[in-house]
């Protein structure tokens, strides 16, 4: 499947509200430690926003929520994915994307038939302890090569400058988090972010 070569990340409905509006076209609502009602609120909200905007919402972690909210795609790791039933996700009819780090959990989200697999970190990143080190622009061209016709997208430590590199190396999207949502400027380096990903649409 094709994907918008820029992939936001945000932790609220809040968020989605504030960047997708700007031209934000695939985001994902990476929500962790809430309560349930809160959660199905914030994945509510958010699914309405990227309606009005066309705006392809992806739902982490909270697969079974997602299906209940009328979502139609999920993020999983490999735990996720473990816990998952992946009948009920494709009988549902969502779409799935799936994290790799290494060369076992390739196999394993090849095996899934995911429609994007992601890798990462490729760059440093601050948003979580990893007990991977970066992969590089070179692994990202290995991926590509591995798990084509699926999409790729890259993920870590990404930024307007890094950009090129990362898609010359094959990959069809770029997710990002803490650049934009750290950003003194959200907006403007979102905009960034929409201008920079343009030639890769
Ligand atoms: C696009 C994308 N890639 C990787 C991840 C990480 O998923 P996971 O390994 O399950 O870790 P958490 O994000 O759930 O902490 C992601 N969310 N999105
Ligand atoms: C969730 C995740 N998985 C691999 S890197 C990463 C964090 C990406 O965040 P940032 O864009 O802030 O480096
Ligand atoms: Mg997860």
């Amino acid at each position: 499947m094709k994907l918008d070569p820029f992939y936001l990340i945000v932790d609220s409905a809040a968020w989605i509200e504030r960047l997708v509006p700007l031209g934000v076209k695939l985001v994902q609502l990476r929500i962790k430690d809430r309560d349930e009602a809160t959660l199905r609120t914030e994945i509510r909200r958010a699914n309405g926003v990227c309606a009005v905007h066309g705006c392809q919402l992806i739902v982490n972690d909270y697969w079974r929520t997602a299906i209940e909210e009328g979502c139609d795609f999920v993020h999983l790791g490999q735990e996720d994915l473990a816990a998952a039933d992946l009948l009920a996700i494709k009988y549902a009819g969502l779409k799935l994307g799936l994290s790799t780090h290494d060369h076992l959990e390739l196999e394993t989200a090849i095996a899934a038939e995911p429609d994007y697999i992601a890798l990462g970190p490729i760059y440093p990143t601050v948003l979580k302890q990893m007990k991977w080190a970066p992969q590089g622009l070179e692994r990202i061209s290995e991926w590509k090569h591995r798990v084509a016709p699926i999409a790729l997208v890259a993920i870590g430590g990404l930024n307007p400058d890094r950009l090129d590199g990362v898609f010359e190396a094959g990959a069809d999207s770029a997710a990002v988090v803490t650049d934009i949502t750290l950003n003194a400027d959200p907006e403007a380096r979102t905009r960034e972010w929409i201008e920079k990903t343009k030639p890769w649409r």
